[in-house]
């Protein structure tokens, strides 16, 4: 069982963007934009048809990028996902048969989890780093410390919620390698194919590591 994968994907970047896309064209854009602006990581969520065809997009077409799929609930979609050329998958909360995939085909997986009791599920599974979502409705960076009270060997992802200004109340915690979250690719930045913003708020992200 490996893991390391995993923990790889979460030192590429104080942030792992968040994009829920209608089609693979802009997504190639939106992925150029963030390696433009120093990030080189992206989750592209399975929430939207066009969201295969956007990772294998990405995959082929931008370089130094790791692709990975969101929103992944079943075995089909993992499966799909590592066939279009996910480097890594997420899931909002526990999903065993993706977590079954992402052990057999040796691929970074990151599940969500939610309390006490799911993160201990999940360290049963092998797992040693988990998403928290919806990280600030959980209890944000308060919760995220009592939660590594009892569980010191693994490391979060905190996603939900988060945005440019609190990402570093997370960030500053020994536990949290990195965040997710959607803010740095806004809907309107998408409509309006507005990618330099997109390249201005990765800019703004990467400087979340600076102390
Ligand atoms: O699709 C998934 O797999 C999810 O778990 C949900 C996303 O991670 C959140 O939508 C991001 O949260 P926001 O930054 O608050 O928008």
């Amino acid at each position: 069982m490996k893991y390391a994968q995993t923990r790889q994907v979460m030192a590429i970047a104080p942030v792992i963007p968040v994009v829920v896309v209608s089609d693979a064209a802009s997504a190639v854009e939106i992925a150029r934009a963030l390696v433009a602006g120093g990030i080189r990581v992206i989750e592209v969520t399975l929430r939207t048809e066009a969201g295969l065809a956007a990772i294998e997009a990405i995959a082929q077409q931008v370089d130094d990028i790791c692709v990975g799929a969101g929103t992944v609930w079943t075995e089909a979609q993992a499966e799909q996902a590592i066939d279009a050329g996910a480097e890594f998958m997420v899931s909002p909360g526990i999903a065993d048969d993706v977590n079954a995939v992402a052990q057999a085909r040796d691929i970074a997986y990151l599940p969500g989890a939610q309390t006490v009791s799911e993160i201990a599920h999940l360290k049963r599974q092998g797992v040693t780093a988990t998403k928290l979502f919806p990280a600030s409705v959980v209890g944000g960076p308060a919760a995220i410390k009592a939660f590594a009270s009892v569980f010191p060997d693994l490391v979060f992802c905190p996603t939900g919620g988060i945005k440019e200004d609190t990402a570093r109340d997370y960030l500053a915690l020994d536990c949290v390698p990195c965040v997710g979250g959607s803010w740095l690719v806004s809907a309107d930045a998408v409509a309006g194919g507005d990618w330099e913003a997109v390249r201005l708020a990765a800019e703004r992200a990467v400087a979340l590591s600076d102390s």
